[in-house]
């Protein structure tokens, strides 16, 4: 039985091998501010983190100090028969109320977590407002009505590890997330896609003004296209801010404008327009001529984002891309990181292995002729088998 909230547009419900979980009672649309929430439960900071024994103290302290109907709350959130009934639980307090403390919201703290993946990725995100010190959860995908609101408990990518593992030894639970239960294969290529990308971006900054800024934009790109497959579509804000510094630091105003646009708007959806970096990104956008290094490495004129980027970024529903076909999972399976970096980089990637190369008349011909001798070749072949 679905449990009303004092939120109008949600409800928390039981999920079938989840608990209790949130779901939609209405359709919510993107960037929507979905629940603005004051913790119910207040603890000292490290109450999800790695926990000496000063910390121990203090939060069985506050714990003790909670009033029935508190202590009540916090036994209702699920524990794993092999944890303690107390760490267990301060895994649910979601790292808010400032820097020196962690809270228990009510309902915010019912929202389950699904991955990252290509297959499936969460439709809000939540964040700290501090100056109204509450809990914001927001809709960063559309959400239909009865469908089930998820964040991403792990939606950190450089501290990216493989899924599963990760989320039992964190958050000491086993996820059955459609990007958990995909075949290790194609794990395995998220696996590498995601720590090639985490390699591209801290070396991204010392290529500006050694490489050609054209080229960096494009490699830009294809990781934003890339990590947006993935489904960690809040690296986009970042690496267009990277982008975006690149034009303008070529004193290019008109790219570095729609690059910051793109920053502002992703902002927007995650942290609202009162967020600092809302208000950051749209003053950069209006006036980039306002960047600390303005025309610092001369002026260049470069490239705004491309109609693909900005389609992804834009497009109401952000359908699941198409995975890699065949021979693209096992060329990437069979490349170290570093030289799937460097495949990336320069384009050769998936997403250029996806688009057919146009072909002109004669060649079209002999794609056919080739394609004919092939499949005689390879019914022969099976005549033999036989
Ligand atoms: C913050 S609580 C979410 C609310 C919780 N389901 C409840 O009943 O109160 C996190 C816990 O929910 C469960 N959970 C969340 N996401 C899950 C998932 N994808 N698969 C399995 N269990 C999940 C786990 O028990 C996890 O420790």
């Amino acid at each position: 039985m679905p449990t009303d909230t004092k939120f109008p547009r949600i409800a928390i419900v039981d999920i079938p091998g989840k608990g209790k979980g949130v779901i939609a009672k209405e359709f919510i649309p993107r960037g929507t501010l979905i629940i603005s929430e004051r913790p119910r439960i207040t603890l000292p900071a490290n109450a999800s983190g790695i926990i000496d024994i000063q910390g121990i103290f203090g939060i069985l302290e506050a714990l003790s100090a909670l009033s029935e109907e508190d202590a009540e709350f916090f036994q209702s959130f699920p524990c794993a028969p092999y944890e303690d009934p107390i760490l267990g639980r301060l895994k649910h307090f979601t790292p808010c109320v400032g820097d020196d403390a962690f809270g228990l919201c009510l309902t915010i703290c019912r929202t389950n977590h699904t991955c990252c993946s290509p297959k499936e990725s969460p439709n809000a995100s939540y964040v700290w407002n501090r100056s109204a010190k509450e809990e914001e959860l927001r809709a960063i995908k559309e959400i239909h009505e009865g469908q089930e609101i998820e964040v991403s408990y792990t939606s950190e990518i450089t501290t990216y590890e493989p899924h599963p593992a990760y989320l039992r030894r964190k958050f000491g639970f086993e996820c059955f997330c459609k990007g958990c239960t995909r075949p290790a294969v194609e794990r395995h290529i998220s696996d590498q896609r995601i720590l090639a990308y985490n390699a591209f971006v801290p070396r991204l900054h010392s290529r500006f003004g050694q490489e050609n800024p054209l080229q960096i934009l494009k490699d830009i790109e294809t990781q934003i296209l890339i990590v947006c497959e993935e489904g960690f579509t809040f690296e986009i804000a970042g690496r267009a801010d990277d982008a975006f510094e690149l034009c303008a630091l070529h004193g290019d105003a008109a790219s570095a404008r729609q690059w910051e646009e793109i920053c502002r708007d992703r902002y927007a959806m995650y942290f609202g327009p009162n967020s600092e970096h809302f208000k950051t990104a749209q003053r950069l956008a209006a006036r980039p001529q306002d960047y600390r290094a303005w025309q610092m490495l001369g002026r260049r004129n470069l490239k705004g984002p491309s109609k693909q980027v900005l389609e992804y970024c834009y497009r109401k529903v952000e359908t699941v891309p198409a995975l890699p076909t065949e021979p693209s999972i096992s060329a990437v399976v069979s490349k170290p990181v570093a030289s799937q970096d460097t495949a990336i980089a320069s384009g050769s990637n998936l997403h250029s292995a996806s688009a057919p190369p146009k072909l002109s008349k004669s060649q079209k011909k002999k794609a056919r002729a080739k394609a004919k001798k092939q499949a005689e070749e390879s019914s022969s072949k099976t005549i033999v088998a036989m």
